[in-house]
């Protein structure tokens, strides 16, 4: 192996980069296992890209580097900064490690061992949550115990959520069902569930299926098993280099193992403030305890200083995870090269309208930030996202959201404007087919529990009258008497029918805005709770219901009528680029915001960031969960906090954190802006940032003065100037929105 002590080349990247001499300590270690444990914005991953090229300029060679991410979005994040900082080398063509997700990985074991014989072939089809719950609830009908029947309805959720852990936390780590139920601690009479996990098992394989976890667990399992497989895969590679270990499970941790084999030095970096993925087996034990007994003697790195955002976000985020208790107690800082960072509180009794305003004023020193995508939105659930976007729509402002997340493809959101078109004046004016189209979307919202092809049968007949005029199933000769002979649908599903036409009835009479009308039907039909019943999970029953309401606050803040309500639907659809059906953008402006959720912010940054959503509730996330056990089971405060510290560490220039306006109805401040203490946070940011340099800050707390503590006793290191010349900040994202609510 080469001896990587000598000086090299890097340190020349190395120098007109300005890294530190944490970074460069990490940069230059020699090729043994490492670990290293950092902080947000620490440049992690920078780092990690410049070791890579420092062991190619030392002869290492590119195919024997693996380099393993947690997700896509930072594996391509990764490329990029690879790319990029190899073409300022002095060898810009030369070949670069390979680069892949923990999953891609697995796959293609996994399409290795069906090569070899081990593993049988599958489709390519992989199985969604929606399908897999679907599986386990079907399983839990068939053999759930006989005094668990009769309530097995009203406890759908609690079943299928628990019988979807055994199975997720089983194949995440590795252990059998039996164990598993024990460890998750589940009450006695749901032990059925375990040999539900082995019933959906035995359907998956006999349907050749394969889930996002089985393409970790099933080639794992194979090299458990096979010492054959073992010897295929170990000892290929000289160095592993894998980050974001702080998310790691066991059946990552166990690849790893496998992939290094005897041969391979292993660095990981991770940072335990950031693990957001515990709902799939991670923990802070791998980067912490687990990594150190497996591999023999890793050398312990640290990265201290962030260089993504200023003190008052520094500040704001140790505040905030200073709360958790279960940590090891470090404090983030930033580098005195970093430019400030400026953290304001949006109060607002309508954050959709609040945050798309706040944009309009950012935009063209967003622009002029020059940067690909400036502002980022974060969410905690995806409806959130809901009215925010119809807002942006409305403002003309060009965003990008993930594929199939669009609020205008959203179910619910589709469901509201049929409704609304079913009450709306023009409606015996639409072509027939389209009538009976609505009137089949208002039969399911809420779903009256008829057959799909019955449903469709009836719809057409009503579709041929006015759904104003009264005693309309009459009109199509659907009565108490005929229903069983002639549509066989039940009494029970009858006046279900019933229900919902009585109320679609009342709403095309009412003459009050789109959000009376709306309002009207959500209460008659008992439109909330009947479609959290539908949900197959509290979390999905909890996204459907908001879906409902983001859509409805924004129509209530439109205040229209119907027909004018739909047709400023049909403008946002254009402005989309969805009016022929398609999405393509109504114009070819680079988006400005990204609208996404915080689990999906991994290791990227932003200029501007807006975090929605600082209420109670939302953040921290309480369900809604209907069982009894699920309504008190206490929300995991430290994961929420962790979940909001990776948010608010995602911004550069601009912080902004949404939060309700106090005595507006729209609910409680989140108790996370108070954890942050903004006060405290921005009144020591003021005193180190101030020219005059002021000894000490008015307001202190025990965070402030370890802050102040640190930046004392640790001389900053020096040379960085170039770094923050870099980064030019936005003059116009400094002025104040809204008075800073305490
Ligand atoms: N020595 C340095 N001087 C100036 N800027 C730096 C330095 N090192 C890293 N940066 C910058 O700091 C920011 C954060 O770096 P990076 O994204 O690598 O951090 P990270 O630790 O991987 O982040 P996260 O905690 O989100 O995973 C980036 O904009 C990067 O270019």
């Amino acid at each position: 192996m080469p001896d990587l002590n000598k000086p090299t080349r890097t340190e020349t990247v190395a120098d007109t980069m300005q890294l530190t001499a944490e970074q460069r300590a990490i940069i230059q270690a020699p090729v043994t296992h490492v670990a290293i444990t950092a902080v947000a914005g620490s440049g992690k991953t920078t780092t990690l890209a410049h070791r890579i090229l420092h062991l190619l300029d030392n002869e290492l060679s590119a195919q024997r580097i693996l380099v393993l991410m947690f997700n896509r979005a930072a594996k391509l994040e990764f490329e990029k900064k690879l790319r990029k900082l190899a073409m300022g080398s002095d060898k810009p063509g030369q070949p670069l490690p390979e680069i892949r997700t923990y999953h891609a990985m697995g796959l293609r074991l996994y399409k290795r061992f069906i090569e070899e014989g081990y593993l049988e072939p599958f489709n390519p089809k992989i199985l969604s949550e929606g399908e897999i719950q679907f599986q386990l609830w079907r399983l839990i009908r068939e053999v759930a115990p006989e005094d668990l029947r009769s309530t097995l309805n009203r406890d759908k959720k609690e079943h299928i959520e628990k019988a979807e852990a055994i199975l997720d936390i089983s194949k995440a780590q590795l252990t059998d069902f039996e164990l598993t139920f024990e460890q998750l601690d589940i009450q006695p009479k749901f032990s059925f569930l375990k040999d539900v996990a082995q019933l959906f098992e035995d359907w998956r394989q006999r349907e050749s299926r394969i889930s996002f976890a089985d393409m970790l667990y099933e080639p794992v399992k194979c090299l458990q098993a096979h010492e054959p497989l073992r010897r295929l895969v170990r000892d290929k590679m000289d160095v592993v280099l894998v980050d974001e270990y702080q998310d790691t499970n066991e059946v990552q941790h166990q690849l790893l193992k496998y992939i290094a084999g005897s041969r391979a030095r292993v660095t990981i970096v991770g940072d335990p403030d950031q693990t957001i993925y515990e709902f799939r087996g991670a923990s802070t034990d791998f980067i912490l305890k687990r990594f150190q007994e497996d591999f023999e003697d890793p050398a312990p790195f640290q990265l201290t200083w962030s260089f993504r955002y200023g003190h008052r976000a520094a500040l704001a985020a140790n505040h905030l995870i200073g709360h958790n208790k279960q940590r090891r107690d470090i404090l983030c800082r930033a580098h005195q090269s970093t430019p400030s960072t400026t953290v304001e509180v949006l109060n607002s009794p309508d954050e959709a309208h609040a945050i798309a305003r706040l944009l309009q004023q950012l935009a063209p020193a967003s622009a002029a930030a020059g940067a690909t995508t400036p502002v980022a939105i974060l969410c905690r659930l995806w409806s959130q996202a809901v009215p925010i976007e119809l807002a942006l729509l409305a403002n003309r402002m060009p965003y990008r959201i993930d594929e199939n997340k669009g609020a205008l493809n959203n179910r619910e959101v589709r469901q509201v404007l049929n409704l609304l078109r079913a009450t709306a004046a023009n409606w015996s004016a639409l072509p027939f087919e389209t009538r009976s189209e609505i009137m089949l979307e208002v039969l399911r919202f809420p779903h009256v529990a008829v057959r799909d092809d019955i449903l469709r049968g009836l719809t057409r007949s009503l579709a041929r009258i006015d759904p104003a005029a009264p005693a309309q199933l009459e009109q199509i000769g659907l009565t108490k008497l005929t229903c069983k002979a002639q549509y066989g649908i039940s009494s029970w599903q009858l006046s279900r029918i019933e229900g919902t036409l009585a109320a679609l009835r009342a709403a095309t009479l009412s003459s009050g805005s789109a959000a009376t009308v709306l309002s009207q039907y959500i209460t008659q039909t008992d439109l909330l709770s009947q479609l959290g019943a539908s949900a197959l999970t509290t979390e999905a029953a909890d996204e459907k219901v908001n879906n409902v309401l983001g859509l409805y606050y924004y129509i209530k803040v439109l205040n229209l009528p119907v027909m004018d309500t739909l047709q400023h639907f049909d403008e946002l659809r254009t402005e989309a680029g969805l009016g022929n059906g398609q999405r393509s953008g109504s114009d070819h402006r680079p988006a400005i915001v990204e609208l996404t959720t915080i689990h999906k912010t991994k290791g990227l940054e932003w200029p501007t960031v807006v975090v929605a959503g600082f209420k109670d509730s939302v953040l921290p996330y309480r369900r809604s969960g209907q069982g009894a056990e699920a309504a008190g089971k206490p929300t995991d405060m430290e994961a929420e906090r962790r979940l909001v510290y990776v948010g608010i560490t995602r911004a550069k220039d601009s912080l902004y954190l949404s939060a309700p306006a106090p005595d507006s109805g729209t609910g409680a401040i989140s108790p996370f802006i108070a954890e942050m203490d903004l006060e405290a946070s921005l009144a020591a940011a003021d005193v180190l940032e101030s020219a005059a340099g002021e000894p000490a800050p008015k307001i202190t707390t025990a965070v402030v003065e370890r802050y102040f503590g640190l930046l004392n006793s640790e001389a900053v290191e020096t040379g960085s100037s170039d770094a923050s010349a870099s980064r030019p900040r936005p003059s116009l994202l400094s002025r104040v929105i809204s008075p800073l609510h305490r």
